[in-house]
């Protein structure tokens, strides 16, 4: 009989693979090979999520904008849509997903300071308004070591901007060390040059 955490379990082992399939698409689109190196130094975190149906006197109900601390995120939902993107305009995009086989996939911080601000760390909200319960599987990839842009990367155009980045540590900082206010942009404040 199939346990929780044997499914749960199971479900990163996938999509974990995922996660090293993209990861490596986009190591290859940049020219920089240390996409292996890179999946070995890599650790998930997997948070499920439930978010309840609204009630009538509830409007906004969900999860606030935010942006995720990762390299990437993974989300596999249920067939209740609630996932919103802010656009570079500021307007929040929603999304229709129609096939439960699909999966949203989320650059996240550490790809930013990676790519030196090519790839933006997308801020996203969950809205609820159906009538439904929300369930999420969320797959965080965090890398175990000291994150380094790729030399090829930097060039005139892109000048270095972060400092390596220690990605535990990132989380750490900002989970437990840092009591103060939330910074614009966490990963400027924590390494920016
Ligand atoms: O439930 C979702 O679709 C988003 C979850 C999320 O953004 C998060 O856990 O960081
Ligand atoms: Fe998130």
């Amino acid at each position: 009989m199939n346990n929780i955490s044997e499914t749960v379990q199971a479900y990163s082992k996938k999509a974990s693979k995922l996660n090293e399939v993209i990861v490596r698409m986009v190591f290859d689109s940049y020219g920089v090979d240390k996409y292996e190196s890179h999946n070995e130094s890599t650790n998930y975190l997997l948070r499920l999520l439930k978010y309840g149906e609204p009630t009538e006197n509830e409007t906004e109900v969900g999860l606030p904008p935010h942006e995720d601390m990762s390299f990437i995120t993974i989300l596999c939902q249920n067939h209740v849509n609630g996932l919103e993107i802010k656009t570079k305009d500021g307007d929040w995009i929603g999304f229709e997903l129609t096939s439960p086989s699909s999966f949203i996939v989320m650059a996240s911080d550490a790809l930013t300071v990676w790519s030196i601000d090519s790839v933006r760390s997308c801020t996203h909200r969950v809205v609820m308004s159906g009538k439904a319960t929300r369930y999420t599987a969320g797959l965080f990839s965090f890398s175990s070591k000291i994150l380094h842009v790729p030399e090829k990367l930097i060039d005139q155009q892109h000048p270095l901007k972060y400092k390596p980045l220690d990605h535990v540590d990132y989380v750490d900082y900002f989970f437990s060390k840092h009591l103060g206010p939330r910074p614009d942009c966490r990963y400027k404040a924590y390494c920016g040059i």
